[in-house]
């Protein structure tokens, strides 16, 4: 009874902490601060949450922070026109384009626009490539910062059955790629799955990103399993109030699990320290300066 609760918050906190003391000493030896562009096209409420909290974040941790915003009638060419502008622009570390983008917008092709060098989120093609090969990469925010929480967690996770619930290229595809890596026994489940709570059971560790609320219940899951909960879900609460929850019934697995990220305070902070983490890895790597340390 009574999972540990994994504190991402927490744990965000201090590695924001440290790639901001790793920020001083890049300008220190550069005499500038790296830069981070953010584009966000449209005025979707949420997107527009997320932009200003990383817009706070990378001035927090002493980066420089560029924000365009373009109507959600833009026409894509005018969207791969700055991402351009912004390739070139060398005071422009890490490029991110706040995704979803509008109907009329290939993502696919906006995403090929970005220089992989600066290509913070890790979505772009060379750099899918490169970590499905084991290369130095810029691995996306999200599944690298859930891969920070087990290990953190659990230590060497070498041998242990993964379960991964999601096949999106953001979250499950690079996030399974993570932990194979690690030399976990990786199983990815997806829609189509059969018997999903017997393919979860096997789980030494699950991680949800379905984009289902409370989907996955406390009885699908191995007794003493780490539980990592991606899912960002808001939906209705008390006195016509929004509330957030996660794609795990939380109160379900607890009671059973080893240890499970809240939501919110678990994954969600980490993907935007993880992301000022990416910012400086490409702003070092792009000075000359190699691998920032103990990040
Ligand atoms: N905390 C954070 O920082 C972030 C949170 N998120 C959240 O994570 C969740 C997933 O995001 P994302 O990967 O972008 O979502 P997508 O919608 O792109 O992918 C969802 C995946 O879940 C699978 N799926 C859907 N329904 C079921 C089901 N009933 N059983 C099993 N699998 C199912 C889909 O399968 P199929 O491929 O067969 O369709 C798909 O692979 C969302 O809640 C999102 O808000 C996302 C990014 C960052
Ligand atoms: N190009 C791109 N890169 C992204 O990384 C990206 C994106 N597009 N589009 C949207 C998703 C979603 N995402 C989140 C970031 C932080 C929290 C976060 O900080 N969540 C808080 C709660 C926030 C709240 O209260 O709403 C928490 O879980 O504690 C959540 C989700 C990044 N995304």
């Amino acid at each position: 009874m009574g999972a540990a609760v994994i504190d991402g918050k927490a744990f965000a906190d201090t590695l924001r902490g440290k790639v901001g003391a790793a920020v001083a000493a890049f300008r220190e030896q550069t005499g500038r601060a790296p830069g981070l562009a953010v584009v966000l096209v449209g005025e979707d409420p949420a997107s527009q949450v997320y932009v200003r909290s990383k817009h706070k974040a990378t001035v927090a941790a002493g980066m420089e922070s560029f924000e365009h915003r373009l109507p959600a009638t833009a026409a894509q060419d005018a969207l791969i026109a700055l991402v351009e502008r912004l390739n070139a622009d060398e005071a422009v570390d890490g490029i991110l384009v706040q995704l979803p983008l509008p109907r009329h917008m290939d993502e696919k092709a906006v995403i090929a626009a970005i220089d992989p060098a600066k290509d913070v989120d890790g979505f772009h093609v060379i750099n899918s490539g490169k970590l499905a090969v084991g290369e130095e990469a810029l691995v996306p925010c999200t599944p690298l910062g859930c891969l920070m929480l087990l290990k953190d967690r659990l230590g060497d996770l070498s041998g242990l059955e993964a379960v991964v619930i999601g096949r999106s290229n953001i979250v499950g595809k690079p996030m399974a790629q993570l932990l194979l890596q690690e030399s976990c026994t990786v199983t990815i489940a997806h829609s189509r799955t059969r018997d999903l709570s017997s393919v979860v059971r096997r789980g030494d560790i699950v991680v949800a990103a379905v984009g289902r609320p409370e989907m996955v219940k406390g009885d699908w899951l191995k007794p003493g399993a780490t539980v990592i909960d991606v899912g960002i879900n808001r939906v209705p609460g008390e006195e016509g109030k929004s509330r957030l929850v996660g794609d795990v019934d939380y109160a379900g697995a607890a009671a059973v699990a080893g240890a499970i990220t809240p939501v919110p305070g678990g994954v969600g902070p980490m993907t935007i320290a993880v992301l000022l983490r990416n910012t400086l890895v490409a702003a070092s790597r792009r000075a000359g300066l190699g691998a920032p340390e103990g990040l």
